[in-house]
């Protein structure tokens, strides 16, 4: 994936009234309820409605929309999707902060169902398997610290039409990176076949209350047409390969058990791959053939 793409979103000057988009509001909301942001939740809440609106932009949403949120915190970006028409299904684990949704959010709004649980055991909140089916999409600013195991929950299926997520900018980083890259890796793979990346904007800490230590970026991603789902073995075996990802494929191979691995490998050779080429030099498009030898 290419990075020219990168953009900067500015933040913005005026702010509606109805959400907490001002620091000012924000600490006065958080003093209201008692409640202090809790770093180990990444609880840095957006008080820009630019970033707002952008996400709503990118993500496309209308009264057909299925849409899953992942911390909806106190409700901002809550507010905007479900203002679009679409119907959420949100995932809090903050006990507090899930409180003041369902007070506050969660009565005028027959669209949203909330649950209080961790994403990790809940990636895509709790919304029916038919309609994830019948095609949703995520748009979310994640909690930092989860967000590469959530990812990795999300991509075991079924899989999001359309993501539009709030990330750590090193989470996207690796998320994108192309191959021969040192911030290559399994997550690369399992991401880049099947979602194509469609914008990338870096966004300021100072759209966040509090303001970040990290650089942050939004993404959008769009499932692809072609798009490659592989299996949870295949899955366990690729991310076992990555962590001696300066060792030699071949000997790496050898030690797998996955039916077919040696036929891919000799099927690389055979294109023109070196013998002793390394994980992180195999294309994430290469890598996705690995599922045709099963
Ligand atoms: C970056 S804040 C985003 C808050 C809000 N959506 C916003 O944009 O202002 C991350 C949110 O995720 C919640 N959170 C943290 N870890 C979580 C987990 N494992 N499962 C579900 N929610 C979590 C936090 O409590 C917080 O509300």
């Amino acid at each position: 994936m290419k990075h020219s793409d990168l953009l900067n979103v500015q933040c913005s000057a005026s702010e509606p009234s109805a959400m907490p988009l001002s620091p000012t509001a924000t600490r006065e909301l958080l003093h209201q309820l008692e409640h202090l942001p809790n770093k180990k939740l990444g609880q840095n809440f957006l008080v820009d409605g630019n970033i707002v609106r952008k996400s709503i932009e990118l993500a496309e949403l209308d009264v057909n929309s299925a849409v899953v949120e992942i911390g909806p915190g106190l409700g901002t970006l809550t507010r905007a999707i479900l203002a679009s028409g679409a119907s959420l299904w949100a995932v809090e684990r903050d006990s507090t902060l899930a409180a003041h949704l369902r007070s506050n959010v969660v009565p005028g709004q027959p669209r949203l169902q909330l649950i209080e649980a961790d994403c990790l055991d809940y990636p895509i909140a709790a919304i029916p398997s038919e309609q994830a089916n019948a095609g949703y999409k995520i748009v979310a600013n994640l909690p930092y610290a989860v967000s590469t195991p959530w990812m990795d929950a999300v991509l075991s299926g079924p899989l999001p039409q359309r993501m539009v997520l709030m990330l750590q900018k090193e989470a996207a980083d690796r998320y994108v990176a192309s191959h021969g890259s040192k911030t290559f890796g399994a997550i690369s793979i399992f991401l880049q076949s099947a979602y194509s990346m469609h914008s990338r904007h870096l966004v300021s800490a100072q759209c966040f209350h509090p303001a970040p230590k990290v650089d942050s970026v939004l993404l959008r991603l769009d499932l692809k047409e072609t798009a490659v789902h592989f299996p949870r073995e295949i899955r366990e075996c690729i991310r076992r390969i990555f962590t001696q990802r300066r060792k030699q494929l071949g000997s790496l191979c050898k030690k797998e058990s996955i039916p077919g691995l040696s036929d891919w490998f000799a099927h690389l050779i055979a294109k023109g791959y070196s013998p002793n080429i390394r994980p992180e030099a195999i294309t994430y498009q290469d890598w996705s053939e690995l599922i045709k030898f099963q």
